[in-house]
């Protein structure tokens, strides 16, 4: 489909940088002039390395908050620190040399190589042409692009699906130290889509940058999300959570609504499948069509194993041993808190729900 999967050197990929920077927003105010207050009185903070996804009803100001980050827009008030350090005042330029940002529909010169495309911020640095070019292939081997075969290509010779990753590509060229990402996905179709998010989680396993990620899609913003932030009109904040939180305890009216009447369904593919939560592996007299799931899976994906099998209950094995059952009764009347799945690509993967 959109792309050669990066079976690239092992040794390009652990030379990329991961260098990463917190960022606080403190009190930030966009007031337009004709007077509309885009975001009123904003603070939040994300740690270094860590995926925080905005997300609301449009026209809450997540568009604005990403571009005030980068200075495209000004605030009207307020401090932005980037790593402790107000860059409110600094210069635009120099700032969004150490920012990436990633659009819908890219925004790449049509009239350039690709590799010149993710060459240009190593460009304007002054970088020498051999690291220049060097560093795109690299890139392209990341995020699943063969250089050998799409260095050379114009945007014009790529599908929907390359082109956004040759946009991240493009970001991530100077090792930027935070990433900013607006509506990143939603330019390709479902399928392609599921597999640049997926794409992600395994990009961002490796290369651990500070992301903060724009989008209208609550179950990209599970996905993806560290920590979710919903706002209402006028950039307010209604909670700012992980993603189990946020399903299995919504702060307000507001974030209930926004989070949906499927919210029980979306949560269980965020909660992981403890050992407490086993029946004996005895406890069925029956066991032959239950499903094997692996401790540590999402509850989702051990439903999704149950409706398909027709089963009431599933064999949970912890790698090769059958350690108890789960029933579909436990599952649907599980409390929170519980356990968030481990993040996918690392330490901390979790698995979304297509899986
Ligand atoms: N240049 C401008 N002048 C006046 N108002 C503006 C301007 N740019 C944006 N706005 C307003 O600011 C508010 C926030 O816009 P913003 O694009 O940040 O929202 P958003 O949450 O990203 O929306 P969407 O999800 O629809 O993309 C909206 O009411 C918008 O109409």
């Amino acid at each position: 489909m959109d792309g050669t999967p990066g079976g690239g050197s092992g040794a390009a990929r652990t030379a990329v940088p991961t260098s990463a920077a917190s960022i606080e927003l403190d009190g930030v105010r966009k007031e337009y002039p004709d007077g509309t207050v885009a975001v009123g009185d904003l603070s939040l903070t994300v740690a270094a390395g860590e995926v925080v996804v905005l997300i609301g009803p449009s026209g809450c100001g997540k568009s604005t908050v990403l571009r005030m980050i980068n200075r495209l827009v000004e605030p009207t008030a307020g401090r932005i620190l980037l790593d402790g350090e107000d860059v409110t005042g600094a210069d635009p330029v120099q700032l969004r040399r150490r920012i990436g940002y990633v659009i819908q529909n890219v925004g790449l010169f049509p009239h350039e190589t690709i590799r010149a495309n993710i060459g240009t911020v190593p460009r304007l640095l002054g970088w020498p042409r051999a690291r220049i070019r060097a560093r795109a292939d690299e890139l392209l081997e990341l995020v699943g692009l063969d250089p050998g075969r799409f260095a050379r290509r114009y945007p014009h010779e790529l599908s929907g699906g390359q082109r956004q990753r040759v946009g991240v590509a493009r970001a991530l060229a100077a090792d930027p130290v935070l990433l900013l990402m607006d509506e990143p996905f939603s330019a390709v179709d479902p399928i392609a889509r599921a597999r640049l998010q997926e794409e992600f989680l395994r990009l961002q396993a490796e290369v651990r940058k500070t992301v903060v990620l724009v989008t209208h899609d609550l179950d990209e913003a599970v996905r993806l999300g560290d920590r979710i932030a919903l706002l209402s009109q006028g950039g307010r904040l209604e909670q700012y959570a992980d993603p189990a939180t946020l399903l299995g305890q919504p702060a307000s009216e507001f974030v209930r609504d926004f989070v949906g009447a499927d919210r029980a369904i979306r949560r269980l593919a965020v909660i992981a499948i403890t050992r407490e939560m086993l029946l004996r592996p005895d406890a069925a007299p029956e066991t032959d069509g239950f499903p094997d799931v692996p401790l540590g899976s999402s509850l989702y994906d051990a439903l999704a194993r149950m409706l398909t099998a027709n089963a009431d209950y599933a064999r949970v094995t912890d790698g090769h041993d059958h350690v108890g059952l789960i029933s579909r009764h436990r599952i649907l009347s599980i409390d929170y808190p519980a356990d968030p799945v481990p993040r996918r690509g690392g330490d901390e993967a979790r698995p979304g729900p297509e899986e």
